[in-house]
């Protein structure tokens, strides 16, 4: 059952074999499969609130605009490498975690990803051969919202119709989605059509599979958390919660070291603390900005940086928040011709009204979609790679940016119509950390992502805009894009003059790329998962945290290195092996 007071929790049971904390992606999925077996009780403490009834999560186009009442509003430190910005940072504050209000995209990674993750942390189960039954537990291919004919546009031999969580291709027709498989066609190279970029082999350009059931958002709180699971005896959700700290019981018999089974919590700052021990363990999957603030605020993290915050130290893992690892995202756009595209959905709110209902009576219409409808993942070229020493992406496989095309302006243009190209570096080198502000667990912590603070991301975002001028100056679009495609993103405001200028030096487009980058909200690499003997990292590969009993973290904190995808997809399928250890771990 899910509730929103620890009284009504406390009526119902106080004993426990697992303790989740945070009803987000990964937690939902451990919540699911770890109740399978009836007689293992499971609680899962979230800090945000129900999905039921969150109509603005439901509808797939509206992730582009901003919820901050599902958002834990955070904002990083100022940003070197973005021009001093600081930039708002997405989390989601509701029961499906970020899930629950990311954009959908479904993209599992290229083989590479997983291998490397075997590889580091010598692991064979986590490479990407034997990944694949978790894949298929999570994945359910489900038809498009407007049931059209998708042969060629997706491989159905690497898809599986049995998981929990749909997947989907896209369920409405934009008006841009010939030119884009005919520019395929033109220019050839990088930009050869991929029939299916989740085969382990994502180059090219192919067509977007997303997180969506017959024109819903599928988030982990929809799927794993639907209400055939929440009704399970064994399962208790309770919301509005917020988890404090991880607190050490008295050790077990056979104890070798400190054992962390005791959770504290609160429903509001001022209010009352509670404890609740997992009997057998706790599960943290408060995420990549949520985790390291818990384990630091228990102690778990550099002892001498916990002693001067007046923390005591109980382990001293001075990996903990730092290795933080995030794609940086740059949104371009084009003036285009004519008037169809998606553009005035934003603007006019007689015509987004229209949409809704078209949405929630029928099911269909362009609502039923994410902003996106096709990407290419691309490599730089050897020249280039050359200046940089070793290789950042997994392999050869595996892409160092990606283009994601949409068929209008997703940052709201007052007037005009546009394509969006959104550009993103997916095999980064910059790395930042999560800190504590205070030892306030309801303060926010210090978040720095540090993006293009490495040269090589600025040179690879510098790399993705030009590929994205040669796409645009493709044949198909000559009649279709304003200006010139060389140029017209540097300054909005020319763009309404439609005037042609000089191709820009490097200069002006780093200038560009610092003062307009932001997040992809892809938080990974803080709490990173290594080898047993590694002098780095905090978690071995069975996702215990090392060094204490009692406690493993299962999220997006525990990728080493960013996967050369959206993250969602691979944090399933972390989750998913995490239960499936889990359960053999403890017989069940
Ligand atoms: C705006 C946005 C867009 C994105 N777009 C995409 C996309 O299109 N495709 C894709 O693949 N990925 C996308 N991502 C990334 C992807 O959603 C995340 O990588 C993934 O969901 C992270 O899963 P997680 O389990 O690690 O964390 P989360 O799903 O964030 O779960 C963490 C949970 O813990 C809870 N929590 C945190 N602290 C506490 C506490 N102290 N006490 C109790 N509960 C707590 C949170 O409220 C949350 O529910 C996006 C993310 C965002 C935010």
């Amino acid at each position: 059952a899910i509730y929103d007071r620890v009284d009504q929790l406390r009526n119902a049971t106080t004993k426990f074999d697992f303790v989740i904390i945070g009803g987000g992606t990964a937690g939902s999925v451990l919540a699911n499969r770890l109740t399978e077996s009836a007689s293992v009780l499971v609680l899962v403490l979230e800090a945000g609130g129900s999905n039921i009834g969150a109509i603005p999560t439901q509808i797939p186009f509206f992730c582009t605009l901003s919820h901050p009442q599902y958002d834990w509003n955070y904002t990083t430190t100022p940003q070197e490498g973005l021009s001093g910005r600081e930039i708002p940072y997405t989390r989601g504050f509701i029961l499906g975690g970020s899930s629950s209000v990311n954009g959908m995209f479904y993209t599992r990674g290229s083989a590479d990803d997983y291998d490397r993750l075997a590889n580091v942390t010598g692991d064979p189960g986590w490479s990407w051969e034997n990944v694949q039954i978790y894949f298929r537990r999570n994945e359910k291919w489900t038809p498009p919202a407007d049931h059209h004919n998708t042969t060629g546009q997706y491989d159905p031999s690497i898809h599986s119709l049995d998981g929990i969580n749909s997947v989907s291709l896209a369920g409405f027709p934009q008006s841009i989605n010939e030119n884009i498989i005919r520019t395929a066609i033109e220019l050839g190279g990088i930009f050869q059509y991929n029939l299916d970029m989740n085969s382990g082999k994502p180059l090219g350009l192919g067509w977007l599979q997303t997180t969506i059931d017959g024109g819903n958002r599928s988030s982990a709180a929809t799927s794993y958390l639907g209400p055939e699971f929440t009704r399970r005896p064994n399962l208790h959700v309770l919301i509005d919660t917020r988890v404090t700290r991880i607190l050490q019981n008295r050790p077990s018999p056979g104890d070798r070291l400190p054992r962390l089974n005791v959770v504290e919590f609160a429903q509001n700052p001022d209010g009352p603390r509670y404890q609740v021990t997992a009997s057998r363990e706790v599960l943290l999957s408060a995420g990549a900005i949520g985790t390291p603030q818990i384990l630091l605020n228990s102690g778990i993290g550099n002892s001498s940086y916990l002693s001067s915050l007046g923390i005591t130290p109980i382990v001293n893992l001075p990996s903990v928040g730092q290795n933080f690892t995030d794609h940086p995202r740059l949104v371009n756009n084009w003036p285009v011709s004519g008037n169809r595209t998606f553009d005035d959905i934003y603007r006019n709110s007689n015509l987004s009204t229209f949409l809704q209902n078209v949405w929630s009576q029928d099911g269909k219409g362009p609502l039923v979609d994410t902003f996106v409808s096709h990407l290419l993942f691309a490599r730089l070229n050897a020249s280039i790679l050359g200046q940089f020493g070793e290789d950042p992406a997994a392999g050869v496989r595996s892409a160092h940016y990606e283009l994601g095309f949409s068929n209008g302006d997703i940052s709201v243009a007052p007037t005009g119509h546009f394509i969006g190209i959104t550009t993103r570096v997916v095999s980064p080198l910059s790395r930042g950390t999560v800190l504590l502000n205070s030892t306030n667990p309801f303060a926010a912590p210090l978040i720095s992502p540090n993006l293009l603070s490495n040269e090589f991301d600025l040179l690879a975002m510098r790399e993705a805009l030009k590929t994205s001028v040669k796409f645009l100056a493709a044949p198909v679009w000559k009649e279709y894009v304003l200006g010139n495609p060389d140029t017209v993103f540097l300054q909005p405001e020319m763009i309404a003059a439609k005037l042609g200028f000089k191709a820009p030096q490097d200069e002006q487009l780093d200038a560009y790329i610092r003062n307009n980058t932001g997040t992809s909200a892809h938080a990974v690499g803080t709490a990173a998962m290594t080898g047993q003997n590694s002098s780095f990292g905090v978690v071995n590969s069975d996702f215990k945290v090392k060094g204490v009993e009692g406690l493993r973290v299962v999220d997006a904190s525990i990728f080493p290195f960013i996967p050369s995808a959206h993250t969602q997809a691979p944090v399933y399928v972390i989750a998913e092996r995490a239960a499936d250890m889990i359960k053999s771990f403890w017989g069940d």
